[in-house]
């Protein structure tokens, strides 16, 4: 809706003067060429569009201060020397009568004024806090545009792209907006801010300044090396920067890419062998009958999936089908599915049936703690499961209730066959003592509820080990978009190519720092961006 509107109001484009055209047009055509177009007065709602308690209107551009002037006047019973301001005050808010052009009373609301200079968009800026009605809303952006043809309806993040080429943010902070708006949980709320914040700026900045100091001792060398007699040292010590910048780049893209995945979600995996408990399992995570259970092995055929807040940590759980050889069709597909879904997933909990685990036992699972002192039965794990397990997989024992807890010996001829199978899960230590069991698998009833408050600390000191951010940037260097790694890695490779030129090709050498230097501005935005600013503003919505 509000885009059609916009798209309707947007001021014709100018084209260049033609050769063709007549003189005098083209007199008319160089005179308003000479000078570039004035900015349009950009306006949209900066708050949702549902019915509220206040709504605020933004209109930033040239033109701003003449909806003060034509569409508000001052309250009811204001002194004459407001009656008569023609200018708001500067950064305080008035209460104001919002009227039409026409004169109708709209609404009463407090205004608020930014001039240039305290504007983010560098622009007049008005704000008017109005009640949060959607018909008013709807109404304001229908009349604004008669004020004047330099009047539309703001794009898709334009106020914040205003705020960028005026300087007053960098990208790196532009999408950390971005990405605190779009924050469902703590977690990605933390890592916004520490970007929105200019964190992440300073970082990138620091470095792009220790590329530009290796890049002037080459340039010095290149200029005046054999003439001047410039110290010996020069190169070595450009050298000794790139290793220095080199080092603290790999510590970033070394980050097991924890910034891109807390910002789009952990994924998680639910695997394991059919009947096992993976759908159960997944309806006591959700809290509720998210996916189908019933005692019939192969009951889910596709993947389920379901986005939680997990002690602040965005988590995308997804209950997978069992997996076994199958010649049905739909479950082979689905088998698939699965496979390809653990395979990509960051976490996984591999869901084992403790009476299919160890099937000698079954029989005697009401005396398993007598059976202790004979030599256990080999556990047994289907290969499709045992080859998905991995240091990223939790072992997740179920069905306590049906069979009784495993033995030690059991679990140690458990742990003795995944690591003869070459397996290592999440919590195995090699030579692990008894206290440390607890770590290494979850040993749980889904149906009665055993275990399943530890399995939950289990996996929240996982998914805090891997993903929690320290405060310190440098404590935690974290590198949260893609686009920030792929710049990162390009200026790792000049830096490399650069360090293994020879000392005499100090020209290429040059050349190598500066391609540093640019992948390092990019990040931020200080050069060559203009590809890169349309991806990133049309992630925003209309009045960002
Ligand atoms: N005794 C016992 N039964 C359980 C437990 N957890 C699940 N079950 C039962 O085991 C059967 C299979 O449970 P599901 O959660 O559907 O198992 P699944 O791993 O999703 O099975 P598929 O979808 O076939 O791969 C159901 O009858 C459940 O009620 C448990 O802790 N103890
Ligand atoms: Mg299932």
């Amino acid at each position: 809706m509000l885009r059609a509107l916009g798209g309707s109001l947007r001021a014709p484009c100018t084209r260049p003067p033609s050769r063709a055209l007549p003189r005098s047009a083209l007199a008319r055509l160089s005179s308003t060429s000479r000078a570039p177009p004035p900015p349009p007065t950009i306006f949209a709602p900066a708050t949702g569009m549902g019915k509220s308690a206040i709504s605020i209107l933004r209109i930033s551009g040239p033109d701003a201060l003449e909806v003060w002037r034509r569409m508000t006047l001052p309250a009811r019973g204001r002194t004459q020397s407001e009656r008569t301001r023609s200018e708001p005050p500067v950064r305080r808010a008035v209460l104001r009568r919002i009227v039409a052009p026409d004169g109708e009373l709209l609404d009463e609301g407090v205004v608020l004024y930014f001039p240039p200079h305290s504007a983010l968009t560098a622009q007049p800026t008005l704000e008017l806090h109005l009640h949060g009605s959607p018909a008013l809303m709807q109404l304001l952006l229908r009349l604004l545009p008669s004020l004047g043809s330099g009047f539309r309806v703001a794009e898709p993040g334009e106020f914040t792209r205003l705020a960028f080429e005026a300087g007053k943010m960098d990208l790196t902070e532009v999408e950390g907006i971005r990405d605190l708006v779009e924050a469902d949980t703590e977690a990605q709320r933390k890592l916004a801010a520490r970007q929105a914040s200019g964190q992440m700026r300073a970082a990138y900045d620091s470095m792009r300044g220790e590329a530009i100091e290796a890049m002037a001792l080459i340039e010095a060398l290149i200029d005046f090396g054999e003439d001047e007699g410039i110290s010996e040292g020069v190169y070595e010590q450009a050298r000794q920067k790139a290793v220095d910048l080199s080092e603290r780049i790999r510590k970033y893209l070394d980050d097991g890419r924890r910034g891109e995945i807390l910002r789009q979600g952990i994924h998680l995996a639910i695997v394991g062998p059919p009947n096992a408990g993976k759908s159960s399992l997944l309806n006591w995570l959700a809290q509720r009958e998210a996916a189908i259970v019933t005692a019939v092995p192969g009951t889910t055929r596709d993947v389920v999936e379901l986005a939680l807040d997990f002690h602040g940590f965005p988590v995308h759980v997804a209950d997978t089908a069992g997996l076994r050889k199958t010649r049905d069709e739909v479950e082979a597909i689905g088998i698939e599915r699965a496979v390809a879904k653990a395979e990509t997933a960051d976490i996984k909990l591999c869901v084992l049936p403790l009476d299919e685990l160890f099937p000698s036992s079954s029989s005697s699972s009401s005396s398993s703690s007598s059976t202790s002192s004979t030599a256990p039965a080999t556990p047994h794990i289907d290969p499709l499961t045992l080859s998905l397990i991995d240091p990223y997989t939790l072992l997740v024992l179920n069905k306590l209730d049906a069979r009784g807890p495993p033995t030690r010996a059991q679990l140690e001829a458990l742990k003795g066959y995944l690591r003869r199978e070459g397996r290592r899960w999440a919590g195995a230590r090699a030579g692990a003592g008894p206290r440390e069991e607890s770590d290494e698998f979850a040993l749980v009833s889904v149906r009665d509820g055993t275990g399943l408050a530890q399995l939950a600390e289990r996996l929240k000191r996982e998914v805090k080990r891997r993903f929690e951010l320290s405060d310190a940037l440098e404590e935690t260097p974290i590198v949260t978009h893609e686009r920030h790694r792929r710049h990162l890695e390009d200026t790792l490779s000049s830096l490399t190519a650069f360090l293994e030129l020879p000392s005499d090709e100090i020209v290429l050498a040059g050349e190598e720092l500066r391609y540093a230097v640019r992948s390092l501005g990019q990040i931020t935005g200080l050069v060559d961006t203009e590809e890169v600013l349309g991806e990133i503003f049309r992630g925003f919505c209309i009045g960002k």
